[in-house]
């Protein structure tokens, strides 16, 4: 019997925010270290592979092969290892996620002073149980993209101090979801925000967090 099932990944799409405002698209890090060719879409295939493994029962021959395909690509990448100032991973602000693969990727759709709004879509991988996103991952979420928006309305590095969630209502796996994030107030060191998480106009979760600017020589 076969159990052939539609892919209901979305197409790669690039992301608005890759592109600067006088139209070139940009290859480096924020700190401007050069980005290889291609490294987008190997985190995206890394992403994909994720959700494939989460989601098959490999017979022993796959099993096999891709144990030493991945102790291969081990080797390889160990070789190219970096001091963490130097590293890709998640220093790749205009990537969905960051380029840091523990972190769902959120395509930003529109971004101001006060605000951003953009979609994400949970893969296998983020799976909790019963086609409900992890509840882990909503943090994560929000974690990343609030403080990411406190930096960049900020300008400075800054950590959580607290991040709360309320599940509202379950975030399924494999769907457009749109994820918001606002700036509520900003008091000195102090940025309070909030984001929202929708499966189209039903709210599935929602985050206050309080971001601190770090003080010089702050770690
Ligand atoms: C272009 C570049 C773009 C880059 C994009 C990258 C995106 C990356 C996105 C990734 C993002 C990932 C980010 C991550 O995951 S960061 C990793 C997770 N967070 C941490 O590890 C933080 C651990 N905690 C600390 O380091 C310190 O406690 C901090 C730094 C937070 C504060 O210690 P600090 O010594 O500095 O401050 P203070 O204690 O004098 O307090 C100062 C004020 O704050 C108030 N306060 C403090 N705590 C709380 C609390 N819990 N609730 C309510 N209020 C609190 C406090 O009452 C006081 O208020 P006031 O008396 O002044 O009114």
């Amino acid at each position: 019997m076969s159990h052939e099932s539609p892919d209901p990944r979305p197409e790669p799409v690039a992301p608005a925010a890759l592109v600067r405002t006088d139209g070139s698209v940009t290859d480096r890090t924020w700190d401007g270290h050069l980005v290889p060719e291609g490294y987008s879409d190997m985190i995206d295939g890394v992403r994909e592979l994720l959700d494939r493994i989460a989601a098959a029962v490999p017979g022993a021959d796959l099993v096999a092969s891709t144990t030493k395909a991945v102790a291969e690509l081990n080797d390889r990448f160990a070789e190219h290892a970096v001091a963490e100032p130097d590293q890709l991973s998640g220093r790749l602000i205009t990537v969905p996620g960051r380029a840091q693969l523990a972190v769902p990727a959120v395509h930003i759709d529109e971004i101001g002073e006060d605000g951003m709004s953009g979609h994400v879509w949970f893969g296998r991988h983020f799976l909790g149980s019963n086609g409900v996103v992890h509840g882990g991952a909503i943090p994560m979420l929000f974690d990343d993209l609030l403080g990411r928006f406190a930096i960049v309305g900020g300008g400075a590095r800054s950590r959580t101090a607290f991040l709360h969630v309320d599940y509202r209502s379950v975030a399924p796996i494999e769907t457009t979801l749109r994820v918001t994030a606002h700036v509520e107030r900003v008091e000195g060191r102090k940025h309070f925000l909030r984001g929202e998480l929708l499966d189209g106009d039903r709210l599935c979760a929602e985050a206050s967090a309080l971001f601190l600017t770090l003080k010089d020589g702050q770690q």
